[in-house]
């Protein structure tokens, strides 16, 4: 099966509610979306989240990258050869990972269409449900509390909380949480890279003899400062989770190696795709160390394709893939069912959307 053509198109969402972070606020999703055709008339289908504060990459870059580099590098290939599409992708430019992830996963959605299998069990098929939690953004105190009860009310039963823009709030913010939606919902804390490593560990001591329980912190400080990441989790007992600062295989080495972390947030918008993911899963297997599949702001296009890569490997223990579930319709139909806190696989071949 030889890839003919590859087209971008818009994917423009709204969201429920403003999504908000200590990095952005947003209130709708501009993404880019992929169509990868072939000789065979099989198409594959794959999207890119432009996030300018993480990967650097804005709607032009993506286009741009797939159009004049990924593109001209892969047409005519066949798409069994699939390592050695992957390894043409990784070489033709540096970084560009959003535009490279939605190559990548388009070719992957292609790879297991050929041989008429749904994309989670050609990785691995781990397991068929998933269990997501879901994202409280950072606001005042009683809209984050309004906002946990009324996810505890659908159902979901792990929330990641928003904090990291007003550091003197954010343990108030956490307590207020706790308190409201009892002791038997687990809490993520997510900072975005919003604290010095200083603050980081005296607000999460501070959690912690307040006995809130917390599940992990996420990226408390800046995604360069290793080094600080490294002295948040030798001076805290909860653990923490590496976001921003993991990119690559060699950046989770890396971490890993120092210490830096105790879990890793792998996303295929960092990643550049499910090829350079799957190293992640398996280096951070080999020492122990368990991994989050997370997602950015994406749609049901791109979180269909993480969810396959999460169902497929024994190391994902965790899955922050709430994307569709943030967005008031999804752009595609088919494909694995997000209901709530629940993401069940879908036994149609591929990532499994009518196209
Ligand atoms: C959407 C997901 N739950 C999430 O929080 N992802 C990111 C931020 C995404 C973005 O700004 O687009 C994270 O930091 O984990
Ligand atoms: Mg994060």
């Amino acid at each position: 099966m030889k890839i003919t053509d590859i087209q971008c198109f818009d994917v423009e969402v709204p969201l429920i509610t403003p999504f908000k972070t200590a990095l952005r606020t947003v209130d709708k999703i501009k993404n880019i979306g992929v169509y990868i055709y072939t000789d065979e008339g099989q198409v594959g289908i794959g999207e890119a989240a432009p996030t300018a504060v993480i990967t650097g990459e804005t709607r032009e870059s993506i286009i741009g990258a797939i159009q004049l580099y990924i593109k001209p590098a892969i047409i005519g290939m066949e798409i069994e050869e699939i390592a050695l599409i992957m390894e043409r992708i990784d070489q033709c430019l540096h970084k560009n990972t959003g535009a490279k992830a939605a190559v990548d996963m388009a070719i992957y959605d292609l790879f297991a269409k050929r041989y008429n299998a749904p994309l989670y069990k050609v990785l691995g098929g781990y397991r068929k449900e998933l269990v997501t939690d879901i994202t409280i953004s950072v606001n005042d105190v009683q809209t984050m509390v309004d906002d946990s009860l009324k996810a505890v009310d659908r159902g979901y039963e792990i929330l990641k909380v928003k904090v990291g823009k007003n550091q003197e709030k954010d343990v108030d913010r956490v307590i207020a949480i706790r308190k409201a939606v009892g002791p038997k919902v687990k809490i993520r804390v997510d900072a975005n890279q919003g604290w010095s490593p200083k603050e980081a560990v005296r607000i999460i001591r501070k959690l912690e003899d307040a006995d809130v329980n917390i599940e992990l912190v996420e990226q408390p400080v800046h995604y360069a400062n290793l080094e600080g990441l490294q002295y948040v989790t030798a001076h805290t007992e909860t653990n923490i989770l590496a976001d921003e600062s993991v990119f690559s295989p060699k950046d989770a080495l890396k971490l890993i190696e120092m210490r830096a972390c105790d879990c890793i947030n792998i996303k295929l918008m960092k990643t550049g795709g499910i090829y350079q993911a799957q190293k992640i899963v398996h280096i951070a297997e080999a020492y122990g160390i368990e991994c989050m599949i997370g997602c950015m702001l994406e749609t049901k296009i791109s979180v269909s394709a993480a969810a396959h890569f999460a169902a497929s490997q024994k190391n994902t223990t965790m899955v922050d893939l709430d994307g569709p579930s943030l967005c008031l319709k999804d752009p595609v139909t088919g494909g694995p069912t997000f209901e709530n806190q629940w993401i069940r696989m879908s036994d149609a071949p591929g990532i499994g959307f009518s196209i």
